[in-house]
């Protein structure tokens, strides 16, 4: 039977649409009951009802499909409601007088309709979906962030394209639609799964949208919209540095560890300023990026607790002394004082009194910041007085390894204590009264094991077969640190030609060429391929500490030991011994890193052992195995000071009792017309030390002794002081030193005692024996 002129116009504009004969006819059937044969509204507006409807029924079939399949996946899940949903509202604005369900779509009354549409219908799973497929792809042409079902951007309908309730489909003509399905851009997309599956992926909680090209070769329908300001892309492999991670960026849990969302974060407020502590202290950070890269901020109680992890590029710290007014961090190993003292967070400490300080103890706060040049500045330990127990930075273990937590106290006095009332690091520390510091306190700070906690390439055990005495508490520090104005300065620029061998490859000891740091000593590399210093410059060093005065000591015009004492009248300079400089490769140098020519800077080499003296000096060090003649043992680290503070903290000692540790970095003192206080240093390791600060004083014939060694800094204003044997020492032997002391200069920096080194050259036993004679003839 010939169809009728308006069902083939209309068959024809669907046809011309895409949608095939069998799509329209029951459609239009249904229509044409519903309008009673009246044909105007069903062409109005270019068959506008028509394709509406032809569209909802494939919705419905749609939504029926699913409901019929068992195994539809999760993105289904989540679009059907919202597909159910809007094929009602159409169906409502439809139907004014009902809705028809398709198993009414038989009963006709327009027997020629009827007629022309009894034809089989395909089952739907079996018909295409054009108009699905042109809304799609009309759609990516609309809105590139249609989102009504993110329930984080509440209700979007406004933003989605409406289809039905904005005929959008409809306020475009048949051509317009045609061009639209006909474009390479929609022939593409018709070519794709109509429903992307990234639905597992996320898990349905972000709408996904077939879209145009995003920026960076990203479709928009792989742009989910997690967060207002936040889209997050598809998991793929990519290089963490160009991750863009909000704090609160939702990862979902089926990322594989590989794969990350990138995140592209729109411009908001910034949250997270410069921490201020809730004692009003706030952490100085002079190099932002770097301590954003590497700093770790912890927070529990309310307390926020920063800490350097893993190494910097700084080669020296800065750390700046409590007032005088501040207690006292560290004693004298000896513990000839009761001063407050530092401990680890221990167990054991935590049911000492030492928890319940409790009101008016005093707490050390430690200001870290990082100057442009890389160096670490430990700022200012300030004493604050709180309530209760603070925790103290830790060991600071040398260059680039300021591993210590900054502790930043709060009102209650208390940082980084986790919830179960643990403490997080065993390595932090608490300031604690020393006097109640159990014998096992201190067993338990010090690892026996490695007194250095790590902190060198060996490991440092500590014994006691003496007694029961544990050595006290100290910083264990690697390499030295500046306190605070010394000025040191660890400039490349600072390293002229003549400072470095910039242009030797490999192994400077193996080229017979004189590179510029061997013309520092001399012409001669002082090292031997060995790795421990030549004979003829030890002995040269050895005599110019035993017999100073034959090697000319050098006296200062104005001695910065004498300017600091702030008397009436300046004394002359009591004189400094000459020495002999070993000149180290370093990082201007273009050997290598195992070049013979750098022994000091890769630090303590050989097995070494804490031990308590039986001859009363206290605790002591020990080699574990037989030294060579001139090899390196390890340096003397500790605080860098200026002579003034050098003369501040004597004052300070000198109240307590205290013996401080310093050794004067004065082999250059004299050369210079005058020199700066902030250019006259010594090294303190009363407070920050290695493993030399045990090392005892012995008179003249010591097993080892101290050579200046400079490594980055051509000044000779700071430099390293090395202790290397003198001849041969024999397995657990003590190690010593000549601490240079005239025990009768009592205004000497380094407090003089009764000395026990058992020298037969011993200058104190030669004074006791003055004095007694004196006494005697008296
Ligand atoms: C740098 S510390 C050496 C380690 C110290 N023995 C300890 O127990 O920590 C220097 C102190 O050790 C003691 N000392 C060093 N050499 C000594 C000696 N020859 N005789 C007596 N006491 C000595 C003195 O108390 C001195 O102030």
């Amino acid at each position: 039977m010939a169809q009728k002129p308006k069902v083939q116009a209309a068959l024809k504009a669907m046809a011309e649409l895409g949608i095939n004969e069998k799509q329209v006819k029951p459609v239009l059937k249904r229509l044409f009951k519903l309008f009673d044969k009246n044909w105007e509204l069903i062409e109005a507006e270019n068959y506008r009802v028509l394709i509406d409807a032809i569209f909802d029924e494939e919705e419905n079939e749609v939504v029926e499909e699913k409901k019929n399949c068992k195994n539809y996946d999760e993105e289904d899940m989540e679009e059907e409601p919202q597909v159910h949903h809007e094929a009602s509202r159409t169906s409502k604005r439809l139907h004014s007088s009902g809705h028809e369900s398709s198993s009414q779509k038989k009963k006709s009354t327009n027997a020629d309709l009827e007629s022309d549409m009894e034809e089989e219908l395909p089952l739907p799973h079996q018909r295409e979906r054009p108009l699905k497929r042109l809304r799609k792809s009309h759609e990516g042409q609309v809105s590139p962030f249609p989102n009504s079902c993110n329930p984080m951007l509440g209700d979007t309908s406004s933003v989605r394209p409406k289809v039905e309730k904005d005929g959008l489909l409809g306020t475009r003509s048949p051509q317009q639609l045609r061009d639209i399905t006909r474009s390479p851009e929609s022939r593409a997309e018709l070519q794709q799964p109509i429903s992307p599956h990234i639905g597992n992926k996320n898990k349905g909680k972000q709408p996904v949208m077939s879209k145009p090209l995003a920026p960076h070769g990203v479709r928009f329908k792989e742009l989910v919209v997690a967060e207002p300001g936040i889209i997050l892309l598809p998991k793929q492999n990519v290089n963490t540095h160009q991750l863009l991670k909000p704090k609160d960026e939702p990862f979902t849990d089926d990322m594989a560890q590989d794969e990350v969302p990138i995140a592209a974060i729109l411009p908001g407020p910034s949250s997270e300023e410069n921490p201020i502590l809730q004692d009003g202290a706030t952490v100085e950070q002079n190099d932002q990026e770097h301590v954003a890269s590497q700093e770790k901020e912890s927070t529990t109680n309310g307390i926020q607790a920063s800490y350097n992890e893993g190494n910097t590029n700084s080669e020296l710290a800065t750390i700046e002394e409590e007032s005088p007014s501040n207690l006292e961090v560290a004693s004298s190993p000896l513990g000839e004082d009761g001063s407050i003292s530092v401990a680890p967070n221990l167990d054991a400490l935590r049911k000492t009194t030492a928890w319940d300080a409790g009101g008016g103890t005093k707490e050390l706060l430690c200001m870290q910041s990082f100057s442009l040049n890389g160096s670490v500045s430990i700022e200012h330990p300030t004493v604050v007085t709180a309530p209760q127990v603070p925790r103290l930075p830790l060991s600071l273990n040398g260059f680039g390894e300021c591993r210590e937590a900054c502790g930043r106290t709060a009102s209650n006095g208390f940082s980084g204590v986790n919830k179960e009332g643990g403490l997080e690091d065993s390595r932090d520390l608490v300031v604690v009264q020393q006097c109640d510091l159990t014998t096992d306190d201190l067993r338990a700070y010090h690892d026996i094991n490695d007194i250095t906690k790590g902190a060198e390439r060996v490991t440092i055990p500590w014994v006691n077969e003496m007694n029961s005495e544990c050595p006290l508490s100290f910083f264990y520090i690697s390499r030295s640190l500046v306190f605070r104005d010394a000025d040191v300065n660890f400039c490349l620029s600072g390293i002229g030609d003549g400072d470095c061998c910039s242009t030797c490859l490999g192994d400077c000891l193996s080229v017979p060429a004189r590179c510029a740091c061997a013309c520092q000593t001399g012409g001669e590399f002082a090292y031997t391929p060995e790795g421990l210093v030549k004979d003829d410059f030890l002995e040269e060093c050895i005599s110019m500490t035993r017999n100073p005065q034959q090697h000319h000591p050098l006296y200062c015009k104005s001695c910065p030991l004498e300017r600091v004492k702030n008397d009436d009248c300046l004394e002359p300079c009591k004189g400094h011994s000459r020495r002999k400089f070993i000149k180290e490769c370093w990082s201007k140098c273009g050997c290598v890193i195992q070049c013979g020519n750098r022994v000091v800077q890769r630090g303590i080499n050989c097995k070494l052992q804490v031990f308590f003296t039986s001859e009363g000096k206290g605790w002591g060090l020990r080699t574990l195995e037989d030294l060579p003649k001139g090899a390196f043992v390890c340096e003397y680290v500790g605080e860098v000071l200026t002579s003034k503070e050098l003369q501040e903290r004597n004052i300070q000692s000198a109240r307590s009792g205290k013996r401080p540790y310093p050794v004067l970095l004065d082999a250059n003192w004299g050369l210079k017309a005058v020199l700066r206080n902030e250019e006259a240093l010594c090294l303190d390791a009363t407070k920050y030390g290695n493993v030399a600060r045990f090392i005892n004083h012995r008179c003249l014939d010591a097993n080892l002794v101290e050579i200046p060694v400079e490594v980055e800094t051509p000044d000779h204003c700071y430099y390293h002081i090395a202790f290397f044997t003198t001849r041969k020492v024999d397995a657990l032997e003590e190690l010593n030193w000549d601490y240079g002391i005239d025990f009768d200069d009592h205004d000497h920096p380094v407090k003089v005692f009764q000395c026990r080194c058992g020298s037969k050259f011993c200058r104190n036993m030669k004074r006791s024996n003055r004095s007694r004679s004196a006494s005697i003839a008296a």
